[in-house]
């Protein structure tokens, strides 16, 4: 009897600091946060994540990492070996890559054998763009693959003027955002890389008669105006230095993924002077988060992994996005990443709304980001982005825009921060979506 009173007595005790606990965590971890100092916390989590199996980490967890340390390490992880020997197809490899939730895989040591593919294999066919405003060919590789063709179209240091989602596609965006994504983890975007084409050697020969009928010359360069909705004849045609083009090869992905196409919920109505119900609607993330595809799953963590992907890189453009149509818990693809890397002197903060709307980000995402602060992201991809084969003519991203990484990464910090200072980092982090 005197037992049984006591353990009913230790049940009581435990409840009553359970309770309490519950009620004072928003305020203790929202205090040891800024406490610790960003940086330390975002290197920590790093140092966790690359040992851990290692209990070393949890030891040494007051000793200070250096950030030189850092940059090493994951310059070391995202290498990429062009001369990596392959021990099957590299198209089947990739497509074996692709799951529901991620384009290739953490280690994927294989990824420099299938860029040297992307970039030498012969070109077998080559036709007008699939679908989209922007002048583009679809190509098929030796070995069957189909990739999309981007053309460069400015020189890096050209400024898009303008608003957030004008001008032509920027090829070397859209290696340097496949990068990113990796570098952030998210490992969304369809794998990139650029590659010179000599339009004459490689194109006319195997082009198909709707494409050819679309070259012409100008002052001795060989040109091309191709069909898509922007495509009007020679005045929107980007020419070749002679008859050799830069351009970004984009892999397909494989034709059994399916996509579907989504109206985006933060989209722009693209209209002068005409606002979207998000950006006059104070309780409009609320709204999103009462629909069926946003109450619960991965999908509303996804739209706001985009939106800080896609203010780092200045992409205002995704009105639409698309997944991979069999699988209800589908990644958003990252296709497109076309409109990027404009302008480095503007950061266009609207592009975040899903994030300061919703005061909601997945807290891998958000470690991250900390890892990266402080100069580390514009290195480490800067480094990253050495093994290109068009970088060494032209690097992928200017200072500018390097700069630009850094100055964008912290204003997204401070905005997660904000929401901790409203709510308490545990309703702002999300861990189980
Ligand atoms: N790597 C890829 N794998 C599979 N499908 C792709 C790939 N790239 C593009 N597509 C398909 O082609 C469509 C058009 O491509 P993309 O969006 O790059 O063109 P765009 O001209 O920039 O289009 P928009 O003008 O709508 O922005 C995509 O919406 C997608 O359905
Ligand atoms: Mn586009």
């Amino acid at each position: 009897m005197k037992l049984r009173r006591i353990f009913v007595f230790l049940v009581c005790i435990s409840f009553i600091f359970y309770v309490s606990y519950k009620i004072l965590e928003p305020e203790i971890s929202g205090q040891s946060l800024q406490d610790q100092g960003q940086l330390e916390l975002g290197l920590l989590s790093l140092k966790h994540h690359l040992q851990s199996k290692d209990l070393v980490y949890v030891q040494n967890s007051s000793q200070r990492i250096k950030k030189e340390d850092v940059i090493q390490e994951l310059i070391q992880k995202y290498r990429l070996d062009l001369s990596y020997s392959l021990n099957q197809s590299p198209w089947r490899i990739a497509s074996n890559w692709v799951t529901p939730r991620e384009i290739i895989p953490e280690s994927a040591p294989e990824l420099g054998g299938i860029l040297k593919a992307l970039i030498t294999r012969k070109i077998i066919s080559a036709d007008i763009g699939h679908k989209g405003t922007q002048l583009k060919m679809t190509l098929v590789l030796e070995g069957g693959q189909k990739v999309v063709f981007k053309p460069r179209r400015f020189d890096r240091t050209h400024v898009i003027e303008g608003n957030p989602y004008s001008g032509e596609d920027r090829h070397n965006g859209e290696i340097a955002a496949f990068h990113l994504s990796r570098i952030l983890e998210l490992r969304r975007t369809p794998i990139a890389v650029g590659r010179m084409i000599d339009l004459t050697e490689e194109i006319k020969q195997v082009a198909r008669i709707r494409l050819l009928e679309t070259f012409f010359t100008r002052d001795e360069n060989t040109c091309f105006y191709g069909k898509c909705l922007y495509c009007h004849g020679p005045e929107t045609g980007v020419c070749a230095k002679g008859s050799v083009l830069e351009g970004t090869l984009v892999l397909w992905l494989p034709e059994h993924y399916t996509l579907k196409l989504h109206k985006h919920p933060w989209a722009r109505t693209y209209k002068e002077g005409k606002a979207a119900k998000w950006e006059t609607d104070e309780d409009y993330c609320y709204k999103v988060t009462q629909m069926d595809l946003f109450r619960e799953g991965s999908r509303l963590m996804d739209i706001i992994d985009t939106a800080v992907f896609d203010f780092l890189i200045g992409n205002a453009d995704r009105h639409h996005y698309e997944t991979f149509e069999k699988y209800n818990d589908s990644i958003i693809i990252m296709l497109d990443n076309g409109k990027s890397f404009g302008n480095p002197h503007m950061d266009e903060i609207s592009i975040l709304a899903p994030l300061y709307q919703c005061c909601s980000i997945r807290q891998k995402t958000w470690l991250r980001l900390l890892v990266l602060q402080d100069g580390i992201l514009s290195e480490v991809l800067e480094q990253t982005l050495t093994l290109d084969p068009i970088n060494n003519m032209d690097p992928i991203l200017t200072t500018l825009h390097l700069q630009a990484l850094d100055r964008r990464l912290k204003i997204v910090l401070d905005y997660v921060q904000q929401c901790f200072h409203k709510y308490g980092s545990n309703k702002v982090l999300i861990q189980n979506r």
